[in-house]
């Protein structure tokens, strides 16, 4: 069970007015506002695989993606932590699966509280948050014994009238000071990924794993998908990167004490070659931009606690 006395108390909505609702099923957690937007959280990795605003979805999810808890989600926003990638042998995590334990482990929903006072919420509109815990105990013993530091993990999905905000909260409730790196792997979806432009990420250093090139600069401001992509843009100045689609605004992206982005597409052969990514044709409508920290290591002395996350804001 995770901690949650640290968390603020809930702040009443404001007075009047329909409310947004939050109602739970076996498996999963919808919450929807009067504006009949909503957002959708699998307690499996505490996955967002649904984002709905002004009737539109804002997330590409698979059609084949692993709703069952078999194997993580292939779409919305899984979790990644304690580790990004494959993890260096030689680290703590160095015996976790890619991405670490996250996203495949599953959370227990802690609840809802209503605010007005949130970074979505101005003007007074009504947001609601779902908490989401995972801490030690709950992991498979497989994972424990891969990476045995005691944690807490407390994740805040807040929906507003403004956008979606997720939050991810680490501490270290063990006698010993932990490494790790945590990302929100959002696969964002897109008309036409070919008319899609990525704002933001300019004068930025990144590491190319398609090219194997580290040190690479983003020289141009915009990026452009035409091919595979696979970018780990690093120690980023500005906090908002954005979507743009036949050169309209689709999205912001805004990081939350976060400094790296990733920005991936599969392209043809790689979304062919994973079994769970279908449509095979579907990295033509979606592009992933994962806001993290996953440059080196963040370090977690016992008892601290980091945050960092996102919020989203739709244009359309
Ligand atoms: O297939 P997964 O483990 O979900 O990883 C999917 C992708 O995640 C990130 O975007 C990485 O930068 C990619 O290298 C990886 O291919």
């Amino acid at each position: 069970m995770v901690d949650r006395a640290h968390k603020p108390s809930a702040i009443s909505p404001s007075a009047g007015g329909p409310k947004p609702s939050v109602h739970s099923e076996r498996d999963r957690v919808i919450a929807t506002l009067p504006t009949g937007d909503s957002v959708e959280v699998l307690t499996y990795g505490a996955t967002v695989v649904s984002w709905k605003s002004n009737g539109k979805e804002n997330l590409w999810l698979s059609s084949a993606a692993k709703l069952d808890g078999s194997k993580p989600v292939r779409g919305g926003i899984p979790v990644v932590f304690p580790c990004f990638g494959p993890p260096p042998k030689d680290h703590a995590t160095g015996k976790l699966p890619q991405h670490g334990f996250a996203r495949n482990s599953t959370w227990e929903y802690m609840g809802k509280s209503s605010s007005e006072s949130g970074k979505l919420a101005s003007g007074g509109d009504d947001a609601v948050t779902m908490d989401f815990g995972l801490s030690t105990q709950q992991l498979s013993d497989e994972a424990r014994q891969a990476w045995s530091y005691k944690f807490d993990l407390i994740y805040s999905v807040t929906l507003g009238r403004d956008g979606l905000q997720t939050m991810l909260r680490v501490q270290n409730k063990g006698s010993e000071s932990f490494e790790f790196q945590m990302l929100l792997h959002t696969y964002f979806k897109v008309d036409n990924v070919s008319k899609t432009q990525i704002n933001g990420l300019g004068s930025t250093s990144y590491s190319d794993k398609v090219l194997n090139a580290s040190e690479q600069t983003q020289t141009d401001p915009t990026i452009r998908i035409n091919g595979e992509v696979d970018r780990v843009y690093k120690s980023i100045k500005q906090n908002t990167t954005s979507i743009l689609q036949d050169g309209q605004p689709q999205l912001d992206v805004i990081r939350d004490n976060l400094e790296d982005t990733v920005v991936w597409n599969p392209w043809i052969e790689k979304a062919k070659s994973m079994a769970d990514f279908e449509p095979n044709d579907g990295y033509k409508n979606m592009v992933c931009v994962e806001v993290g920290a996953v440059n080196g290591w963040q370090k977690l002395d016992p008892g601290d606690t980091f945050e960092g996350g996102q919020i989203v804001k739709s244009h359309l």
